[in-house]
C-alpha cells in the first residue's frame, strides 16, 4: 500500500485542480454547465459503442470526437467565436451519421509471419476477425453490461467497476527468497572477502551485510506495486483526461478479441511495443484493463522514478530497470543482475504478463530503433530453462498524430538529454491538458508462440524440461544496453534475430496518421510548396498505393479535409498555408530547426520505403548512360548501401536473405511502377546475344551474364526514383560528414559528445555553403550510429568510462589517408556517378 495512498491524493486533486483552476477565461458559471454537459456525453457515448464499433473513417471517429472537442472549444472561446472556429474543423465539414451497414473490413495487420510460425499465424484469427471494424475506447465501455441508471449516468465509474479484477501478486519476497538471488549475494561477498587483506570473520559478517543490505535496497527500487484499485481508479480518471486532448484512442475490434483468446491460454503475454512516447504504457494498460485483459509488469527506465509519477508507475505495473550498466563495472554487479533475472522470473512464475521496449528508449527520429537484447534474454531463458513453459509474445505499434512528449530537436542537435523531474512532469501535464494531440493509434498485433519461433529459428534445440537450466550461465564477457544479457552465446542468435523481427513486423504494421501522410509528402516531394489542390491529389495517390499494400491507413475522408486537419494539428511551426495568388499553398518548414520534428513525423513512411530508396541511391551510383544497369551491380551497390545504414533500418525480415529482399523489390519496381522496362533477355534475340556472350567467356569459369535492368525514361519514372532517393539521402550526408569529420581525431581522440559538435558545426556550414542538401540530415542520432557503424568495420575505437565515451581511429586507420578512404567509400552514394 505504500505510496498508494500519495497518489491517490495527487490524482484527486489534479483532477479537482483542473477544471476547476487551470481553465483560462471561462467564468466559473460556465464551467458548471461544462461538466453538467461532460456527464451528459458520457452518458451519451454509453450508449454509442455500436455506432463506434462501425467507425472506419477519420470523419466518423472526428464526428465522435465532436462531442470531447466541442467541450474543449465551449470553454475557450464565446459562442461567436466558436461557430468560427468550428466552421473551420474537419469534423465539422464531414459530419455525417455513421454508417448503418457493417463496417467496411480494415486490412488487420500485424499478423504473425507464416514462415517463422505457421501453427500460431493460424490460431487466435478467423474470418469473423478479420471484419471486425475499428473503436474508438475513450468511449467504449466494454464491461458495462447493464443499462441502469447508475450505469448510464456514471459510465465511466461503472466501466472500471466491473472490469474484471486480477488480484496481482507482489513478488518481491519470492524474489528475496530464490536461490539465484541468495547465491548472488553470497559470491559478491566472498569475491571481496578474498580481494582485502583483512581475514577476519566478523570482516565477512559485515559485508554479507553489507551486500544483503544493498540487494534489498536494490530490490525496494526495482519492486512494482501493481493493484487493481490503482488501475481501476487512473483508469477513471484517464477517461476523464484522456478527451482533453485525445480526440480518440483507436483499436481493432479484432485485435482486441485476439488478445482476450490469447489471455484464456493460460500462457503469460509478453507485450512488446514499440516505444514512441511515455504515455505508451499508460495507453496499453488502459486498453488492457478496460477490456478485462490482464495488465502486464512494465519494464520502466529508472530514469522514470521521480517523485509521485514514479509510485504511480508501480502501481500500475511498472517495475525500474538501469538504463546502462557501465560495461567494465556492471558486469561485476552479479547482485543486480541476478535480482533483475529472479524478478523477471518469479513474475512469470506468479503468471504475470510481461511488457518491455525492445527499442530500450523512445526513438528521436520517428524510425523504429535497434533492439537492445538485455530484458529478452531474461525472458529466453526463462523459456529454456523451463520456469515457463511458453509464452505468446504481442508485438504493439502505436502511433500518435502528433507526440504528447513534445520534440526531441535539442537531442537531435546534439543537447543533452533533459531528465525527468517532477517540475518538468507537472508542467509537461499541464500543457498537454492545454493543447490538442489528435489521435492515437493502438496496433496489437497476432500473439504468437514464442516456443514455436525458437524451434523455428533453432531448428528444434528447444528443450521440454528444467535440465537446460543447468547449461545455461551468465555470460560476464557480455553486456547490453536496459539490462544484462544472460542467455549464452548458443542462444544469442535466437534473441538478436526474434527481437530484430518484433521490430520489423512492428514498423511494418505501424498505421499511418494523417499528420505522417501529409509530413512525408510535404519533406518529400514539396519541400519548397504546393498548391492545396495538387497535394490533395498526391495525397489521393498515396492512400492508393498503401491501400494496395495492405498498410492501414489512420484516417479517411476527404483528402482535402484530411490536409486542412493534420497542419492544424501539425501547427505552424511545422506546415503554414499561405494564399499567394488567391490560392492556397502549403508549405512545410523545412529548416533547421523545426524540420526535425517534421522529418520524425514523415519517417514513419520513409521505413516503407526504406528498400525503394535504397534501389535508387544504388541505381544513381552506377553508369547508366547507355540507359541500362546490370542487376548484379545494382544488387551489389544496394548491398553495400544496406551496410553502410544497417544501424538504421532492419530491411527485412531475419527469416529472409537481405539480396532475396533487395531483388523482390526490384521486381516490384519493374512490374507494379514501372521504373525499369520488362526484362527482354528472354526474347530471341537476346537469347541469341546471351549465347555469344557466353561463347565468349571460358564456359569452365561459370562467368554469368548478368540480367540487364533498362531504365523507363518516362518522366514520371524518373520523378519516382528522384523522390524515393531523397527518402535516405539526408542519411547518406549525415555518414558522409560523420566520416569526413574523423580527420579532427587523427592523432588526438575526443569525446563523443565533443565530436558530435565538431560534426554539426561542420553540417550547419556546409548547409550554408549549399553542399549539404537537406536540412534534416543534421541528427545527432545517425552521427551516433555512423560511429557504430565505423566501429564496426574496425576503423574508429571508442573507450567506456564513468559514463564518458572517447573516441579515437584504429592504430591503422590513424592518418589522413584513411579518413579520406572511407569518406569515398560513403561519398560514391552522397555524390551518384561521376565520369
Ligand atoms: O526515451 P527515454 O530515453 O527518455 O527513455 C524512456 C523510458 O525510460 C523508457 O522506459
Amino acid at each position: 500500500m505504500e505510496g498508494i495512498m500519495e497518489i491517490v491524493l495527487f490524482i484527486g486533486f489534479l483532477y479537482w485542480i483542473w477544471p476547476n483552476l487551470f481553465i483560462q477565461g471561462a467564468s466559473r458559471a460556465n464551467k458548471m454547465v461544462d461538466i453538467v454537459t461532460n456527464r451528459m456525453f458520457d452518458a451519451f457515448n454509453k450508449l454509442a459503442p455500436k455506432e463506434i464499433q462501425q467507425n472506419d473513417s477519420l470523419s466518423t471517429i472526428t464526428s465522435l470526437k465532436r462531442f470531447s472537442s466541442e467541450q474543449r472549444t465551449r470553454k475557450i472561446l464565446s459562442r461567436e467565436a466558436e461557430t468560427k472556429a468550428r466552421e473551420s474543423q474537419l469534423y465539422e465539414i464531414k459530419e455525417h451519421l455513421p454508417p448503418v451497414s457493417l463496417p467496411k473490413a480494415r486490412p488487420l495487420v500485424g499478423l504473425t509471419c507464416y514462415s517463422c510460425a505457421p501453427v500460431s499465424r493460424d490460431s487466435l484469427v478467423n474470418k469473423t476477425t478479420k471484419h471486425l471494424g475499428l473503436k474508438n475506447i475513450l468511449y467504449e465501455y466494454p464491461a458495462v453490461t447493464k443499462n441502469g441508471f447508475f450505469h448510464r449516468t456514471f459510465a465511466h465509474l461503472a466501466q472500471v467497476y466491473e472490469a474484471k479484477t486480477f488480484g496481482y501478486k507482489q513478488v518481491a519476497n519470492a524474489v528475496l527468497q530464490d536461490d539465484r538471488f541468495q547465491d548472488a549475494i553470497e559470491k559478491t561477498t566472498i569475491q571481496q572477502f578474498q580481494d582485502s587483506d583483512n581475514s577476519d570473520d566478523e570482516y565477512y559478517m559485515q559485508l554479507l551485510k553489507n551486500n544483503e543490505r544493498r540487494a534489498r535496497k536494490l530490490l525496494k527500487d526495482m519492486r512494482s506495486t501493481m493493484s487493481d484499485f490503482l488501475l481501476k481508479f487512473t483508469s477513471w480518471v484517464l477517461y476523464k483526461l484522456l478527451p482533453c486532448f485525445l480526440g480518440a484512442v483507436v483499436v481493432h475490434s479484432g485485435q482486441i478479441k485476439m488478445l482476450k483468446e490469447a489471455g484464456k491460454s493460460g500462457l503469460p503475454l509478453i507485450f512488446l511495443p514499440m516505444h514512441r512516447s511515455h504515455l505508451d504504457y499508460v495507453m496499453i494498460s488502459f486498453i488492457l484493463l478496460n477490456n478485462s485483459i490482464q495488465c502486464p509488469l512494465i519494464a520502466a527506465g529508472d530514469n522514470l522514478r521521480i517523485p509521485i509519477f514514479g509510485s504511480l508507475l508501480r502501481g500500475l505495473g511498472a517495475f525500474y530497470i538501469k538504463r546502462r550498466i557501465d560495461p567494465v563495472m556492471g558486469q561485476k554487479d552479479h547482485v543486480y543482475k541476478a535480482l533483475l533475472q529472479s524478478y523477471m522470473n518469479a513474475g512469470l512464475k506468479a503468471k504475470h504478463n510481461l511488457e518491455f521496449f525492445l527499442e530500450g528508449g523512445r526513438t528521436r527520429t520517428g524510425k523504429p530503433l535497434m533492439p537492445k537484447y538485455g530484458i529478452f534474454s531474461i525472458v529466453l531463458d526463462a523459456l529454456m530453462n523451463g520456469t515457463i513453459e511458453d509464452a505468446l509474445l504481442v508485438p504493439v505499434s502505436i502511433n500518435y498524430e502528433k507526440l504528447v512528449d513534445g520534440n526531441f530537436i535539442r537531442e537531435q542537435l546534439g543537447q543533452p538529454k533533459q531528465m525527468e523531474t517532477f517540475g518538468s512532469a507537472m508542467k509537461a501535464i499541464w500543457h498537454v491538458l492545454n493543447s490538442n494531440y489528435g489521435m492515437v493509434r493502438v496496433d496489437f498485433n497476432q500473439p504468437f508462440s514464442f516456443r514455436e519461433l525458437v524451434k523455428t529459428f533453432n531448428t528444434g534445440k528447444v528443450q521440454n524440461n528444467t535440465q537446460s537450466v543447468r547449461k545455461l550461465r551468465s555470460n560476464p564477457s557480455t553486456t547490453s544496453l536496459y539490462g544484462t544479457d544472460v542467455v549464452s552465446d548458443e542462444y544469442k542468435h535466437l534473441v538478436e534475430k526474434i527481437s530484430r523481427h518484433v521490430i520489423y513486423d512492428c514498423a511494418r504494421s505501424t498505421t499511418i496518421m494523417s499528420t505522417n501522410a501529409v509530413a512525408f509528402l510535404l519533406l518529400h516531394k514539396f519541400r519548397n510548396g504546393v498548391r492545396l489542390e495538387d497535394l490533395s491529389a498526391a495525397l489521393d495517390e498515396l492512400r492508393n498505393e498503401l491501400e494496395k499494400q495492405q498498410k492501414d491507413i489512420g484516417f479517411s475522408g476527404d483528402s482535402l479535409d484530411v490536409i486542412t486537419y493534420s497542419i492544424d494539428i501539425l501547427g505552424p511551426g511545422l506546415v503554414r498555408k499561405e494564399k499567394v495568388n488567391n490560392e492556397d499553398v502549403i508549405k512545410p518548414i523545412a529548416q533547421l530547426p523545426n524540420v526535425i520534428e517534421l522529418n520524425y513525423y514523415s519517417n514513419i513512411l520513409t521505413t516503407f520505403y526504406a528498400l525503394e530508396s535504397v534501389i535508387a541511391i544504388a541505381l544513381d551510383s552506377l553508369d547508366s548512360r547507355l540507359g541500362f544497369v546490370f542487376q548484379d551491380d545494382l544488387v551489389q551497390a544496394c548491398l553495400n548501401i544496406c551496410d553502410i545504414l544497417q544501424y538504421e533500418f532492419i530491411f527485412c525480415k531475419p527469416c529472409q536473405g537481405l539480396e532475396t529482399a533487395i531483388i523482390n523489390c526490384i521486381e516490384d519496381l519493374i512490374i507494379n511502377k514501372e521504373i525499369f522496362l520488362p526484362d527482354l533477355t528472354n526474347s530471341l534475340e537476346a537469347q541469341r546475344g546471351r549465347r555469344i556472350a557466353e561463347q565468349l567467356f571460358d564456359e569452365s569459369s561459370e562467368q554469368h551474364v548478368s540480367k540487364r535492368l533498362t531504365i523507363n525514361d518516362k518522366e514520371e519514372s524518373l520523378e519516382y526514383l528522384k523522390f524515393v532517393k531523397g527518402l535516405l539521402m539526408p542519411l547518406i550526408e549525415s555518414y558522409s560528414v560523420s566520416a569526413f569529420c574523423l580527420d579532427k581525431i587523427v592523432g588526438r581522440p575526443l569525446l563523443e559528445n565533443d565530436l558530435v559538435r565538431e560534426i554539426i558545426s561542420e553540417m550547419r556550414l556546409q548547409l550554408g555553403a549549399g553542399s549539404l542538401v537537406y536540412d534534416e540530415s543534421v541528427s545527432s542520432d545517425s552521427i551516433k550510429n555512423a560511429f557504430k557503424l565505423f566501429q564496426k568495420w574496425e576503423i574508429l575505437e571508442c573507450h567506456n568510462q564513468s559514463k564518458l565515451r572517447l573516441y579515437y581511429l584504429q592504430e591503422v586507420h590513424d592518418d589522413d589517408q584513411s579518413v579520406r578512404d572511407l569518406c569515398n567509400k560513403i561519398d560514391k552514394y552522397r555524390y551518384g556517378f561521376q565520369v
